[in-house]
């Protein structure tokens, strides 16, 4: 198995560490390759033991998979460095935010397989929960799901579903680290220093995190098993949603959601 990253950023790192952690995937079977940071890849490669590479025609010599993992924008870029390499076989798997498969397509000049992937980088603990649509001429799904699965879970969708799962679940975790971050600055303005606003606060989200995976009770419940009638939990819930919580979410989804959709038609 070849694998080729064209970008090593948060999101490449995040899946080729979960790969390999996982086992699934050889660091000698991953090739990096980069815009111009060469010692980021370096790093990776004196750390993890994958191979690294500025020569397109060797990386894409009997490459299996293409994953493009640099920002949309910079993708002009990429395609201008694959086309004359790619081979017809090589399966493309973006994991760019709003560019369509027949962009994608368009700019490669080809009718290679191409899969769009909506990851997070909860893919470096195994934990990315992320979505998956085809090219109509996809081959061996199954091949690419066990992959994926290696850092985390996937659910198939149609292309234009890659919108909502981009923000609930490719931006979902760093709404929830915001959040986090608010409630620590909120701790300090109770009274406690940083130092016991972050400890209270990673503990608290640490074990919400455990009840939440080792638990069979739906969040609800999780919730009204803290919340004694006319207790310090309700006043605090009434708070919440007084502030309108629940809108504020939504509003941020669809702001999300839009914006993969402006990326989209700068295609
Ligand atoms: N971060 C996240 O949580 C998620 C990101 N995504 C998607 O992943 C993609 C990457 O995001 P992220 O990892 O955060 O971005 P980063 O900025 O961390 O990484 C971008 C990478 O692309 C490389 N790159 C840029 N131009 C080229 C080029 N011409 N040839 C090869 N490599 C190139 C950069 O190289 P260099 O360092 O040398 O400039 C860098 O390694 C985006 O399209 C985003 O939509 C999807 C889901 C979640
Ligand atoms: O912010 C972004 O555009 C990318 C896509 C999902 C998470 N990060």
């Amino acid at each position: 198995m070849k694998i080729v990253f064209y970008g090593a950023g948060n999101m490449a790192s995040a899946i080729f560490i979960g790969m390999i952690e996982n086992k699934v995937v050889k660091p000698e079977d991953i090739y990096l390759t980069s815009k111009s940071q060469k010692e980021k890849i370096k790093f990776f490669q004196d750390k993890l033991g994958v191979n690294i590479s500025y020569d397109d025609s060797e990386l894409l010599k009997n490459a299996d998979y293409v994953i493009l993992a640099s920002k949309p924008q910079s993708f002009p870029d990429v395609a201008k460095r694959l086309r004359p390499y790619l081979e017809e076989a090589t399966k493309i798997i973006s994991v760019m935010a709003g560019t369509q498969i027949k962009t994608i397509r368009r700019e490669l000049k080809s009718d290679n397989p191409i899969a769009r992937l909506m990851p997070n980088t909860n893919a470096m603990v195994q934990h990315s929960v992320s979505g998956i649509s085809y090219s109509e001429n996809f081959p061996d799904k199954d091949e690419l799901v066990e992959l994926m699965e290696s850092f985390g879970t996937t659910v198939v969708v149609e292309e234009d579903a890659m919108h909502n799962i981009t923000a609930a679940t490719g931006s979902g975790s760093a709404f929830l680290y915001y959040i986090y971050e608010k409630y620590a600055e909120s701790l300090m303005e109770l009274g406690f220093d940083e130092n016991e606003a972050m400890f209270l606060t990673t503990n608290l989200v640490i074990g919400a995190g455990k009840m939440v995976e080792d638990s069979d009770l739906s969040f609800s419940q999780l919730r009204k098993n803290i919340t004694s009638k006319r207790g310090t939990t309700e006043a605090g819930l009434d708070a919440l949603d007084g502030e309108g919580i629940k809108s504020i979410l939504m509003t941020t989804l669809n702001a999300a959601a839009n914006r993969s959709e402006e990326l989209s038609q700068d295609d």
